[in-house]
């Protein structure tokens, strides 16, 4: 599990050793860590050090003083190095050691951005020093004009020094112009504004380097599922299962003009590991299902039992979202998890149960919370995810399944799931519709006895309230693998992703096994 903190935590955490006297020590242990991680990025080119050249953009606080740091050990292994202080000033003792290690400096200032962008482009690395944790704000003036010039330019490689300049290490807010980096080397550990969007998409690759206050750190704001927790807590059926004990979902979804939203949360729920699927819908839409997956049942009547339900799919017309109303309501009394997609989003009660699952995209997130009179836009929520998710859990009372890039997934107690296995070529129609299967049948499997103590995420040390935000991250993360291998780097379809699910699957069992 990867952990990400504040900006906040990670301070307060620091403080005692601050304290102690041992902020240099910190700052030592931060530079050779920005330092290792260039030479790794150039060798992994097949570059030498030697004669390779590196900028630094430092500002004037301990972010900016260790670039300078990671410059001069990198000056000193026979690197080409230069600094640029964006603010006039720098930290005095790394400014010192740059020095004295060789390096050019120059000074930003109101007539040299564009020139200075120039001179800096043409370099093996930028490491991007001017703001960390101690940011208020993005970049203005002569710095915010360098960036701009220079992501024109497109550097070769950047390497950001604990968090991309404009970045919210706490949120992932993005205040542009940001320098997009490939690496971010984060010192003590990730900060959570660099696993939540729009930040993420700024950040590059992130690896942690500890600087030796980990054993600090207080609970941590967000938690990325590795692939080792993904194949631990995988539903693993015993040899006594039956159908029914694997877990029965229901899914209302589809109508005559959306059949294929249907037909595609079926399939995807029937190869992700329900034990049963029961269709609730037109017989014309049905049909088509059946076609496409003739293991699913059609209830045209009152349904068979179910362990859990999802819901919204392509729902559409009076009929359907009737279904929808009367099984909600059905579900609420009967405790049932449910996972609530698109259309049936509407129909939610003012408070839900803990253990549903709502899964919105950034528009239909926004109508959620306007719901609660919280008036936001599509484009508030995109620009605050981390925010605004946590904000829509509390709300609602129920898991929040955030959709994008990165997914984020809130839990009305607080905690929040981050996963980022997917592809851009996922943004496509009906890829929604199969994650929605995927969550149902987690949901009708977990249902059983995954939540109990002596179940696979209590073993895991996920905390009861947390885990059916812990399950939808596990349905978030088989999605973003099964989409990235369907994908291969090309373009792909929804029913692409669905195909590739079996294999997600195998994969994951064989890593349990190692
Ligand atoms: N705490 C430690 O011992 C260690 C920290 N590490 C590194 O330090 C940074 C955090 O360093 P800090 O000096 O606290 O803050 P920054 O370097 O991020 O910012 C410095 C100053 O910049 C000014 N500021 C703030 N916002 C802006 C802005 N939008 N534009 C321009 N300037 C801005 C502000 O100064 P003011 O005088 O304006 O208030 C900041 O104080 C952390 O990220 C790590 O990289 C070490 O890693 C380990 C030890
Ligand atoms: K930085």
């Amino acid at each position: 599990m990867i952990s990400a903190f504040t900006g906040t935590q990670i301070r307060a955490a620091e403080q005692p050793l601050l304290d102690a006297g041992e902020g240099a020590v910190l700052m030592q242990r931060a530079a050779h860590g920005l330092a290792n991680a260039v030479v790794n990025e150039l060798r992994s080119e097949g570059r030498r050090l030697y004669g390779s050249s590196v900028t630094v953009l430092a500002g004037k606080g301990n972010n900016g003083g260790d670039g300078l740091f990671a410059a001069a050990i990198l000056a000193r292994r026979g690197m080409r190095t230069t600094a640029v202080l964006t603010a006039g000033s720098a930290h005095p003792g790394a400014l010192g050691a740059f020095g004295a290690a060789g390096g050019r400096i120059h000074v930003l200032d109101e007539n040299n951005a564009e020139e200075l962008a120039v001179l800096i482009a043409g370099d093996d690395v930028v490491i991007d020093a001017i703001l960390g944790t101690g940011a208020r704000g993005g970049l203005g003036g002569p710095a915010a004009e360098l960036i701009v010039a220079l992501q024109e330019l497109k550097p070769k490689v950047v390497v950001a020094c604990d968090v991309p300049s404009g970045v919210d290490a706490d949120t992932g807010e993005v205040h542009w112009p940001v320098l997009t980096a490939r690496l971010t080397v984060a010192f003590g550990a990730v900060k959570a504004g660099l696993m939540a969007d729009p930040g993420e998409g700024c950040a590059g690759r992130v690896l942690p380097v500890p600087i030796g206050m980990e054993d600090s750190l207080p609970l941590p704001a967000l938690r990325r599922l590795s692939v080792r927790d993904v194949a631990a807590v995988l539903p693993n059926p015993g040899r006594r299962v039956h159908k029914y004990t694997r877990g029965v979902l229901g899914i209302v979804a589809g109508s005559e003009r959306y059949t294929g939203a249907a037909a595609l949360s079926v399939e995807a729920a029937s190869v992700a590991g329900a034990g049963m699927v029961r269709y609730l819908g037109p017989e014309t839409v049905a049909r088509q299902v059946l076609e496409r997956t003739p293991e699913a049942i059609w209830e045209p009547g009152e349904p068979g039992r179910v362990q859990a339900w999802l819901l919204g799919p392509g729902l559409n017309g009076t009929e359907q979202l009737q279904r929808a109303r009367d099984v909600l309501a059905a579900a609420s009394a009967a405790g049932q998890p449910a996972v609530v997609d698109a259309g049936a989003l509407e129909l939610l009660p003012e408070r839900c149960p803990p253990h549903w699952i709502l899964t919105p995209h950034a528009g239909e997130l926004a109508a959620l919370l306007g719901r609660g009179e919280v008036c936001v836009t599509r484009e508030d929520v995109e620009s605050r995810t981390l925010h605004f998710v946590r904000l829509a859990a509390e709300h609602t009372g129920a898991v929040v399944l955030l959709k994008g890039a990165t997914t984020l997934i809130a839990s009305p107690s607080g905690a929040v799931f981050s996963q980022s296995e997917g592809c851009p070529w996922m943004s496509t129609a009906g890829s929604g519709d199969v994650l929605g299967g995927i969550l149902g049948a987690l949901a009708a499997t977990y249902a059983e006895s995954g939540m109990d103590d002596d179940g696979p995420f209590a073993a895991q040390g996920i905390e009861p309230a947390e885990r059916w935000a812990a399950a939808a991250a596990v349905g978030a993360s088989i999605h973003g693998m099964a989409g990235s291998a369907a994908s291969a780097g090309g373009p792909l379809t929804a029913s692409d992703i669905v195909r590739a699910v079996p294999g997600v699957y195998r994969a994951l069992m064989e890593h349990r096994t190692r």
